[in-house]
C-alpha cells in the first residue's frame, strides 16, 4: 500500500479517497459474489426438493389455476399482484362481456351504473414476480412468466412446493378444475373460428337458456337431447364397429324459428362448449377449416351457421353442387378479393376427412336446405334433420305461457283471502328457472293457473297456423310483458299491423327490386349504346387515318415526280414507267417490271386519271416490253435482271442522251 501511495504522490491524488474507493469495489464484488452464489444454492436447494409443475397458457388447466389463483385470499397480503376486471382464459386476459360480476357482494345486485352491471375486481399473480402461498399444509412458490417475451403474448404458470410426491400438486389442479367447473356451470363457452391465424377464439360465456323456455312441436326437443345424451355414451360402442364416433344434425327451417337458441340450450344441458365457425366469412379456406376442424376438443358442439350462405358465393366449385349461386347473389369476383377459397369437397373432406375431430356433436343451420348439396347432407354427415316452420297454434300457447307465470298451486290456497290479480312477484324466481339468473328489476302480475291457460289458449286462438315466426310472436310478448291480458286482447290488432308491415315490406322490396332491375336495365343499355358509339368512333378514326396516308402518298409521289423531272433535266438514271412516259431516278434503281401488260396499262390509266400522278411506288411499274423499247431520253438496260415470282427486277443505268 505504501508503495501505491509513493506511485500516486507524484500525480498528486488524495490516497484517503483512492483507498476507499477501492475498498468499496471490493466490497461491492464480493456482495455480488455472495448473492450470485447464494441465488445458484438456492436454485439448486429448489431443484433437488421442490416440485415444479408447469402450466402453459394453450392448455386447460392453465384457466383452472388462474381462476382459483384469482380467489385465493393470499393476495390480500401480497406486495405485488395485479388488478384486473377481465377474465382469464386460455386466449389471454379478457374483457368480461357477461359483466355479471360485482364490486361487492353485500351491495345490491340489481345496481346498474349506466346501464352496465358492476364488476367484480380479481388480484392476480404479477408476471415475473414469484409469490409465495399456504396451501393445505405446504407453501407453493408461483410465478407467472411471459411464454415469448419479445412478441409479447403466451404466459405460462410455474408452481414449485417442497413435497415428496406430486400429490400436493394433483389435489392442487383438481380443486381448481372443480371450482372453475362450478362456477362455469352455468354458462356457455363460445368460441369462434379466426380465419386469419387458423385457430379458435374464445368469445365469452353465455348464461345458459333452459330448454323449457325453447318453445317446439312436442317430442322435438325430447327426441334431441336423448339422441345426443346416446351418442356421448356410446364411445365404445361406435369404436366396436369402427364407425367414425361424429354425428351431425341439420336444423333447416324459416329464419326466427329458435334453432340457433335450441342450439345453446342444448349445449347448456350437455354441458359442452359451442364452436362456431361461419364458413362465408373472410378468408376461409379449404386449409384454414382443415386446421380449425383438426383442433376442435372431442367433447364440444361444432356448429354450422348459415351451411347455404357458404355456397352463395360460388366458393370455387362448379355451380351444379352445394348451393347453386344464383345470378343476384353470386359475386364470382368477390371471393377471390377477399382470399376466400373454401371448396365443396374441401369442407366435406374437414368434416370427416382423416383430420376431422371425433367425439364432436355438429350442429348445421340452413334456411334454405333446397340449397344444399345432397353429398352435405347425406346421413353420416348430418344424421338428424329437423324442420323449423312458422310458430303453429301450439307453440303461440307455449311461448304465452313461458312468458306469463301463473300462480304455484301452494301459493293458491295460501292467497284465498287476497285477491290473485293483485299478487305481483319476481318473474326471475317464477318463470326462467336459473340457479344464477339476476332479477329483472320489475314485476309482473301473476295470474291465476287457470286464468293464465285460458289467456294463452285465447293468444293461440287468434294467432294464424305458421304465418308469423316464433321471433315475432316473442317480439309482441316483450312489448307487452307487464300487461298479459292486454297483450291477449290487443294481439287481434297486432296480427292485423303485422301483415301489413309485411305487406309494405314486401311492396317495397319489389318496388327496390323493380328499382334495381330498371337501372341495371338502363346500364346494360348504356353500356351498349357507348359500345356501340366506340365503335363508330373507331372506324371513322379509321377512315380518316386511311385517308390521310392517301393524301401523304399522293403528296410523296408529286415529290417524286418533280425531283425526278429535275434529275431528268440534269441528266440520270430514268425509270420507264407503263405509259411510255419516263421519269428520272437515282443513278440506279430497281424497277419492278410486270409481266402483264394490262396491269401495267391499268395502272397508267389510274395515273392518268389521276392526273399523272400516282405517289404510290408500286403503282409506277414499268414493263419489261417497254423497258426494251427504246424511247426517248431512256438508254439501254444493261444491268441483271431478276424474277421474283411474275415480277422482275431490273436495274437501269442512265447513259448521256446522244447529242444530235
Ligand atoms: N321455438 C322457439 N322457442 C322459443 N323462442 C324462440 C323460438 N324460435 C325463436 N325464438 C326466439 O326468437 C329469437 C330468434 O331465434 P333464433 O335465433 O334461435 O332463430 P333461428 O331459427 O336460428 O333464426 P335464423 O335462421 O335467422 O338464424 C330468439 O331470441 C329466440 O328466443
Amino acid at each position: 500500500m505504501d508503495a501505491l501511495k509513493n506511485m500516486l504522490s507524484p500525480l498528486g491524488m488524495n490516497t484517503n479517497a483512492l483507498q476507499d474507493t477501492l475498498k468499496l469495489v471490493v466490497i461491492g464484488g464480493t456482495v455480488e459474489t455472495a448473492r450470485r452464489i447464494s441465488v445458484s444454492a438456492w436454485n439448486g436447494f429448489v431443484d433437488s426438493f421442490f416440485l415444479t409443475a408447469h402450466f402453459s397458457q394453450e392448455d386447460y388447466p392453465y384457466d383452472w389455476l388462474m381462476h382459483w389463483l384469482s380467489k385465493q385470499p393470499a393476495w390480500g397480503r401480497s406486495r405485488e399482484f395485479d388488478i384486473t376486471t377481465r377474465t382469464v382464459t386460455r386466449s389471454g386476459i379478457t374483457q368480461s362481456t357477461t359483466g355479471d360480476l360485482e364490486e361487492d357482494e353485500d351491495e345490491d345486485e340489481e345496481a346498474l351504473i349506466h346501464g352496465r352491471k358492476k364488476r367484480k375486481v380479481a388480484f392476480l399473480p404479477s408476471l415475473d414476480t414469484t409469490h409465495t402461498i399456504y396451501y393445505r399444509g405446504h407453501w407453493l412458490r408461483i410465478t407467472r412468466t411471459r411464454r415469448y417475451p419479445d412478441y409479447g403474448h403466451g404466459a405460462a404458470l410455474k408452481i414449485s412446493v417442497v413435497a415428496r410426491s406430486n400429490d400436493i400438486l394433483k389435489k392442487l389442479v383438481l380443486e381448481a378444475k372443480r371450482e372453475y367447473e362450478k362456477d362455469a356451470e352455468h354458462r356457455v363457452h363460445i368460441f369462434l373460428a379466426d380465419t386469419t391465424y387458423g385457430c379458435w377464439r374464445w368469445n365469452g360465456a353465455r348464461q345458459k337458456r333452459p330448454l323449457s323456455s325453447i318453445v317446439l312441436q312436442p317430442g322435438v326437443k325430447d327426441m334431441l337431447l336423448a339422441d345426443c345424451k346416446d351418442f356421448l355414451a356410446s364411445e365404445d360402442w361406435y369404436a366396436e364397429r369402427g364407425i367414425p364416433f361424429r354425428r351431425g344434425y341439420l336444423l333447416h327451417g324459416v329464419p326466427g324459428s329458435g334453432k340457433t337458441s335450441l342450439i345453446h340450450s342444448l349445449a347448456g344441458e350437455l354441458g359442452l362448449d359451442i364452436y362456431v365457425v361461419s364458413l362465408s366469412s373472410k378468408g376461409m379456406s379449404d386449409n384454414t377449416l382443415t386446421t380449425l376442424m383438426s383442433h376442435v376438443p372431442s367433447r364440444c358442439i361444432l356448429l354450422l351457421e348459415d351451411l347455404d350462405a357458404a355456397f352463395t358465393r360460388s366458393v370455387s366449385r362448379d355451380s351444379s353442387s352445394t348451393g347453386v349461386p344464383t345470378a343476384s347473389n353470386s359475386p364470382n369476383n368477390t371471393n377471390e378479393s377477399d382470399g376466400s377459397t373454401l371448396s365443396l369437397s374441401g369442407l366435406l373432406n374437414s368434416l370427416d376427412g382423416v383430420a376431422a375431430a371425433e367425439g364432436r356433436l355438429l350442429f348445421a343451420t340452413t334456411n334454405h336446405i333446397e340449397r344444399l348439396d345432397p353429398a352435405l347432407s347425406r346421413p353420416g354427415r348430418m344424421d338428424v334433420w329437423v324442420n323449423f316452420t312458422h310458430a303453429t297454434k301450439w307453440q303461440a300457447e307455449g311461448i304465452f305461457k313461458c312468458f306469463f307465470p301463473s300462480k304455484p298451486k301452494a301459493s293458491l290456497s295460501s292467497s284465498s283471502t287476497t285477491p290473485a290479480t293483485e299478487e305481483k312477484t319476481d318473474i326471475s324466481q317464477k318463470n326462467l328457472p336459473l340457479p344464477k339468473r339476476k332479477t329483472l328489476g320489475h314485476t309482473i302480475p301473476v295470474l291465476e293457473e287457470a286464468e293464465i291457460a285460458e289467456l294463452a289458449k285465447r293468444f293461440a286462438d287468434a294467432i294464424p297456423e305458421g304465418e308469423l315466426s316464433v321471433a315475432a310472436l316473442q317480439g309482441y310478448l316483450l312489448k307487452n310483458k307487464l300487461r298479459p291480458r292486454e297483450c291477449v286482447d290487443e294481439v287481434g290488432e297486432w296480427i292485423i299491423q303485422e301483415r301489413e308491415m309485411r305487406e309494405k315490406l314486401k311492396k317495397e322490396k319489389a318496388e327496390r327490386e323493380a328499382k334495381e332491375k330498371e337501372a341495371e336495365e338502363r346500364e346494360r343499355k348504356e353500356r351498349e349504346g357507348k359500345a356501340v358509339k366506340e365503335q363508330e368512333e373507331k372506324e371513322t378514326r379509321e377512315k380518316l387515318e386511311r385517308k390521310e396516308r392517301a393524301k401523304a402518298k399522293k403528296v410523296h409521289r408529286v415529290e417524286a415526280v418533280l425531283k425526278l423531272d429535275s434529275a431528268t433535266s440534269c441528266g440520270g438514271s430514268t425509270v420507264i414507267n407503263s405509259s411510255g412516259e419516263s421519269t428520272p431516278t437515282e443513278p440506279i434503281m430497281p424497277v419492278i417490271i410486270s409481266n402483264s401488260k394490262s396491269e401495267s396499262s391499268s395502272s397508267s390509266e389510274s395515273d392518268s386519271s389521276n392526273g399523272g400522278i400516282e405517289a404510290d411506288t408500286e403503282e409506277s411499274i414499268t414493263s419489261e416490253e417497254e423497258i426494251d423499247k427504246p424511247a426517248g431520253g431512256i438508254s439501254t438496260i444493261n444491268s441483271t435482271t431478276k424474277e421474283s415470282g411474275k415480277e422482275k427486277w431490273v436495274a437501269v443505268r442512265a447513259q448521256p442522251e446522244p447529242v444530235d
